[in-house]
């Protein structure tokens, strides 16, 4: 067993158990010797001036960075990550995107939900087991804070002698994001005055927390510089003739996006941890949560190099192309390549979005099959609402309102009466529900319930997307479950038909993920088994629609966990908990 940069010292309770935990399975393991790695990461969180696009803001950095810096490790190790929350006047809260957190709920990261908010000046500690190799993504979990920049990529790699269904030369990582010059706290406060006002598309697309924007458009060169080399765009250099693995991660706040390599094809090989049958596309559609690996040969013109492009899907498009460079070694790498750069398909060609989203299968060498049915159908309907006359996402026509005290504290203290635990998702009645119309009494209620999962049990959650509250529209809204991967066993365009379309479900060989696009005025379907003890919540991960109510907050077997660490309350109707 190696340890990085550890100590024993100051462990707490829970963090000795899984050490110990870790060691009986070094003993245990005859055939193999697992070597398994506890990494000891320090993190700083501040706000700092930053130009991501030529325009100085007031970015969220991790040890002065943003995106933050990429967590590497193996599967099986332990990481165990100091976080201190330097915003002065913010809270914070810090997700492990894709990571299941299998007997460690509580360091889920999700404020209101697994633990109380980390305060300014005071330090957190998260620890848990990344179990499974593949690309995942960390990122703020307290109000609308991720779209400010606290996020970034985790990196679990194969153990050593483990081989992938692929192969390639080189690995590199690639973040992509949208970018206003509004910050978080303008745009939260715009979502919850009754005077709804809205930020609008972004002002960038950012690759690896690069992007241009046109500083004429600004009015003063104070905050917009062009030549400030932080916008300086990101250089992808390969080297003629070899494969490279791209590991691809969105973290973006509200746009789906489409990424295209000018001139390459880009096969498609892991999605959220978990290996695809390859697929070839032009360019990929990427949701908000979800994270890929293509591999991309560079087999074009070595003699210039090429565009990298960024593009708006699904929204009417406001923002320019984002742009990086690939650059065949040894050209300049900032040579401007002699094309323009790729425009992405139509933004409102659902249906070829729909259909790449199909494409998705599982590697044949790595299907685990789903249940071949289940135990409880929950169909979840999408809508924009209205509260007294703010405006809302609901889900069944609840409007999601997190409790101040967190929901597994709540459970495993018996304070459940801050929450409710009605109604119950199943009883809302869908079937009259025009999704294609615009709601003629669009009101709706708040809700803080909880849904309670029976221990082990197979659970179906249908999404259905409906019209907003303008005629004509109805958004792409990527699901992101906590806790878990799902099987997508199908996607459908229209009203889902709980008669007819579950015989069509891909029961044979679906790709498992832990984020899936809903497609405009379509349904999507997922499966998964109710077997992680904790509290978890199902939403929307466009940061403004999870802001104003679209999730629901799942619960399975918290009985069956230890003693809760205080480090996760102190807040709501948890403070008399830690004063004990
Ligand atoms: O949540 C949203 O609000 C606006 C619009 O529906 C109301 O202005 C928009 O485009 C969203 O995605």
């Amino acid at each position: 067993m190696r340890f990085i940069n550890s100590s024993y010292e100051g462990l707490k309770d829970h963090q000795a158990t899984q050490l110990l935990f870790l060691f009986s399975l070094c003993l245990l393991s005859s055939i193999n010797i697992i070597e398994a790695t506890v990494q000891h990461l320090k993190w700083e969180i501040k706000y700092e001036y930053r130009s991501p696009d030529c325009f100085k803001k007031l970015s969220i950095t991790v040890n002065g960075l943003s995106p933050g810096p990429t967590i590497t490790a193996t599967q099986g190790d332990t990481l165990i990550i100091q976080v201190t929350n330097s915003l002065i006047t913010e809270n914070t809260a810090i997700h492990w995107h894709g990571i299941r957190q299998r007997g460690t709920p509580w360091s889920d990261g999700t404020q209101g939900i697994t633990q109380c908010p980390i305060l300014p000046g005071e330090t957190f500690t998260y620890q848990f087991v990344v179990d499974r190799a593949g690309t995942y993504m960390y990122h703020a979990h307290y109000e609308m804070q991720r779209s400010a920049g606290l996020h970034g990529l985790i990196r679990v790699l194969v153990p050593e002698g483990t081989v992938e269904p692929f192969s390639y030369d080189e690995e590199r990582s690639i973040i992509v994001n949208d970018w206003w010059h509004k910050s978080a706290i303008e745009q939260s406060t715009g979502l919850l005055s009754l005077n709804f006002s809205w930020v609008g598309e972004p002002q960038s697309l950012l690759i690896n927390g690069r992007g241009r924007y046109n500083c004429s458009l600004a009015g003063t060169t104070d905050v917009c510089d062009m030549t400030n080399t932080e916008c300086l765009p990101f250089v992808l250099t390969m080297v003629p003739g070899k494969t490279y693995r791209l590991r691809i991660a969105s973290l973006a706040s509200l746009s789906a996006l489409n990424l295209e390599i000018e001139g390459h094809d880009m096969t498609i090989v892991e999605a959220d941890g978990h290996y695809v049958d390859p697929v070839i596309v032009k360019n990929l559609n990427i949701y908000s949560g979800e994270t890929y690996s293509i591999i991309v040969k560079a087999d074009q013109d070595p003699l210039r190099n090429y565009w990298i492009g960024l593009n708006v899907i699904s929204r009417k498009p406001g923002t320019p192309t984002g742009t990086s460079i690939l650059n065949y070694h040894p050209n300049n790498p900032l040579k401007v390549p002699p094309t323009l750069p790729p425009t992405g398909p139509l933004w409102n060609d659902t249906l070829y979005r729909f259909n790449q989203s199909k494409l998705i299968k599982s590697h044949p060498d790595h299907i685990e099959p789903p249940p071949p049915t289940s135990n409880r159908v929950i169909i979840l309907l999408n809508t924009q609402n209205k509260v007294n006359g703010y405006i809302r996402w609901s889900i069944n026509n609840v409007s999601l309102n997190l409790p101040t005290t967190p929901y597994l504290i709540a459970i495993k203290e018996n304070l459940r009466h801050v929450f409710s635990k009605k109604p119950a998702l199943e009883t809302y009645k869908y079937k009259t529900y025009d999704i294609h119309s615009v709601l003629k009494n669009p009101n709706t209620t708040l809700g803080n319930s909880i849904h309670r999962l029976k221990f082990n049990s197979t659970v179906d959650l249908i999404l259905q997307n409906a019209n907003a509250l303008s005629p004509n529209i109805s958004e792409t809204h990527p699901w992101h479950l906590h806790g878990h991967d799902f099987w997508v066993l199908g996607y459908g365009l229209g009203k889902f038909d709980p008669q007819i379309n579950p015989k069509n479900y891909n029961l044979v060989d679906p790709i498992q993920k832990n984020t899936v696009p809903l497609h405009p005025y379509g349904w999507t379907a997922l499966r998964f088994q109710a077997d992680n003890p904790g509290v978890w919540s199902f939403h929307c991960h466009l940061e403004a629609h999870f802001f104003i109510g679209m999730g629901v907050v799942l619960e399975e077997g918290v009985e069956r966990l230890g003693k809760l660490p205080k480090s996760i309350m102190g807040c709501g109707q948890s403070k008399s908990l830690v004063r004990t």
